[in-house]
């Protein structure tokens, strides 16, 4: 018998209690892997942890940096390891809100939240041979710019434009990643899962939310949706495949706005001033 594809590897996978991170984690147990998640809700994400059969399982708000390193300090001091971390909590904000820290919420946790997170688990991550680190983006980036000067759209908020922003934030953050890490082993990429019915942006009386009730039925499933972010983190095909943007488990090509080697670097420079506040 041939052991399971992901055995002996550790996968944590951020955003498992609902929608792709769910499937993802799920499936990753399935491959054999010790699966931890990160969840917001304790009773939620104790729950779901039963349910995936996921190892263990972490409790942070990842739009609050305090708590981004208190999960990270957590793995750190219980895993030997970190093979894949998986990127994947996020959300849509019809209405701007800010975070304890005072930071714009779509920001805080869309971009900031992986930025950090990643930070943090680097040390783990780097003791790790051909480890990989997959980040969650959408093709909502194709309408997203960075606001260089208004990142947090203190000047006046839309949230479409807060979310492209921030899923364009997570293909430059990969790409800046990627070649910070270039003859490491480890690999960095993005993806986007397609445009899957889960709880995203579900009836929260957005228009983006009205949209996806229309659309709903041609969506793929939670379990299509999963596929690609499955896919970066236990494929042996993409071994040693970094610094590229996925869809239906091929590379494509992102829009010219997330292929700005300049803006990937300046947006690095911009997130530690962020962190390191
Ligand atoms: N559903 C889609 O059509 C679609 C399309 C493109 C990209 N995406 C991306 O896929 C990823 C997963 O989305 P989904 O569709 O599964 O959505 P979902 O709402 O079903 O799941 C999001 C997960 O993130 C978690 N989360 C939200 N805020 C958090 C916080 N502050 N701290 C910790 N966890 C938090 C939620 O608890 C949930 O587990 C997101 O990054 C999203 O931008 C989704």
């Amino acid at each position: 018998m041939t052991s399971p594809q992901m055995a002996g590897k550790t996968v944590l996978v951020t955003g498992a209690t609902n929608g792709i991170g769910k499937v993802a984690a799920r499936v990753l147990t399935q491959q054999g892997a010790r699966v931890v998640i990160v969840g917001r809700d304790p009773a939620k994400t104790e729950r779901m942890a039963a349910e995936i059969g996921a190892a263990r399982f972490v409790i942070a708000d990842l739009s609050v940096q305090a708590q981004v390193r208190q999960a990270a300090k957590d793995v750190l001091d219980q895993e030997a390891q970190l093979d894949v971390l998986l990127n994947n909590a996020g959300m849509y904000l019809n209405q701007r809100q800010e975070t304890p820290d005072g930071i714009e919420m779509t920001w805080a946790l869309n971009h900031l939240g992986y930025f950090l997170l990643t930070q943090e688990l680097l040390p783990l991550i780097r003791a790790t041979p051909q480890a990989r680190i997959v980040n969650v983006s959408s093709a909502a980036h194709t309408m997203g710019r960075i606001r260089w000067d208004d990142p947090e759209f203190r000047l006046g908020y839309s949230g479409w434009a807060a979310y492209g922003q921030s899923k364009l934030a997570n293909i430059l953050f990969t790409r800046e990643l990627s070649r910070r890490l270039a003859g490491s082993g480890i690999t960095a990429n993005a993806l986007h899962p397609g445009m899957v019915a889960t709880g995203f942006a579900h009836n929260n009386g957005s228009r983006i939310s009205r949209v996806f009730s229309l659309l709903r039925p041609f969506a793929k499933t939670e379990e299509q949706g999963a596929q690609t972010s499955i896919y970066l983190s236990s494929s042996p095909e993409v071994a040693g495949m970094s610094g590229l943007y996925f869809s239906n488990e091929q590379p494509i090509k992102p829009a010219p706005q997330a292929l700005d080697d300049a803006a990937a670097e300046r947006l690095w420079r911009l997130s530690e001033e962020y962190v390191n506040r």
